[in-house]
């Protein structure tokens, strides 16, 4: 990846003030580019302050907690010799819940701004799921904008813009043809210099084309790579970050086809602020807007003044990560108990050894 300064990359004062003088003085900054299963590859400047590309095998954080493994956006604190030393607090953070059985926690990307919400103006348009991004993106405050796509397939794209400005009249909305280089353009204004957005909606809505346009009006270098593991360059299929030069950069995040929520309550009631307001009137505090009488939020459905639609997503979202919470919670603890199982084994293994 081409860049000069560090600002370049995306840090600023949030990760700059996390540092003492010794860290300053001892350690390097380096942003996580791209992610593999074996290994996190990273770009910064090393000691002389030459900008390098760095891959660290992830056999680093082999015993870490999700929350603790490096991400893509994340910054790394790398000491002299290029070994990570501590990953730095996370200004925002994007996750889920990892796709098909498993009950794991899985980070999308991380350190972002903004997040362009990709649809498409055909059969995947969907305000449901558009409110599933957004709640994501609300949970670490993340700005958002709709960005529509396939204009050029649609008669009318005002039906879907209104249907989005109904919902969600803070939002921003885009609509473009994304196969066409000048119309994006207007993506630009969103992603300033040293800004980072990512992309995330359904497959073949154009996340891609998005990507390959923006990206091919910047000219890319690819800076010196140095392996900590000698396992050699990956290619990049999973989700990686680039950089636009004269602005900012942008997170690639392909194959994320399911989305399930979790640990996301406050990204969907900032979502649904508009629900969380008329519960302020329910007869009870602990109210959950299903059954109970003299409950505010019923009565706006009744009277037309709230959607249907909206208050069942909202449920629907709410239960949803409760649900996913859990088998996470579960899930960890199960891993625990079985990760205190081996290590009593292998103690009780070692001493019947030592005793040969
Ligand atoms: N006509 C038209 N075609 C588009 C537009 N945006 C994307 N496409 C086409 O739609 C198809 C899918 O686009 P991609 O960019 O690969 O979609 P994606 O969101 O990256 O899909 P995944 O990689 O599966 O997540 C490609 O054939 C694109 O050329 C658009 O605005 N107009
Ligand atoms: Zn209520």
């Amino acid at each position: 990846m081409y860049f000069q300064h560090l600002s370049d990359l995306g840090w600023n004062n949030y990760f700059q003030s996390q540092l003492t003088f010794e860290q300053l003085d001892t350690q390097l900054p380096f942003r996580v580019i791209s992610q593999h299963r074996s290994q996190v590859e990273c770009a910064g400047l090393d000691k002389n302050g030459q900008p390098i590309d760095v891959a660290l095998g992830s056999h680093f954080w082999r015993n870490a907690d999700t929350y603790d493994r490096p991400t893509v956006g994340d910054w790394l604190m790398l000491d002299k010799q290029l070994q990570p030393q501590q990953l730095l607090e996370r200004k925002s953070l994007l996750k889920r819940k990892s796709a098909g059985q498993t009950s794991t926690l899985q980070l999308i990307a991380a350190n972002i701004d903004t997040l362009f919400i990709v649809t498409s103006c055909n059969e995947d348009f969907s305000l449901n799921r558009l409110e599933r991004y957004l709640s994501i993106a609300n949970e670490s405050a993340i700005h958002c904008v709709a960005v529509i796509t396939k204009a050029d397939l649609c008669s009318d794209t005002s039906v879907f813009v209104q249907a989005i400005a109904n919902a969600h009249p803070s939002l921003a909305i885009e609509t473009l043809n994304a196969t066409h280089t000048d119309e994006l353009d207007s993506l630009k204004q969103w992603i300033g210099v040293g800004q980072t957005t990512a992309l995330l909606g359904s497959s073949g809505v154009g996340k891609s084309t998005i990507i390959n346009g923006l990206t091919a009006a910047s000219a890319q270098k690819t800076g010196a790579i140095r392996e900590s593991d000698s396992k050699g360059r990956h290619t990049t299929t999973g989700r990686s970050l680039h950089r636009l030069s004269g602005s900012g950069l942008l997170i690639d995040t392909p194959g994320m086809r399911e989305l399930q929520m979790v640990d996301s309550e406050h990204g969907i009631k900032t979502t649904f602020h508009e629900i969380e307001i008329l519960a302020e009137n329910c007869r009870f505090k602990n109210c959950s807007h299903t059954t109970e009488p003299g409950c505010a939020v019923l009565q706006a459905v009744e009277s037309d003044e709230l959607e249907t639609r909206l208050l069942d997503n909202y449920h629907k979202l709410l239960s949803e990560q409760a649900r996913n919470n859990e088998s996470v919670a579960e899930r960890r603890s199960n891993d625990r108990a079985l990760g205190r199982f081996y290590k009593n084994a292998q103690k009780t293994s070692k001493k019947f050894k030592s005793r040969d």
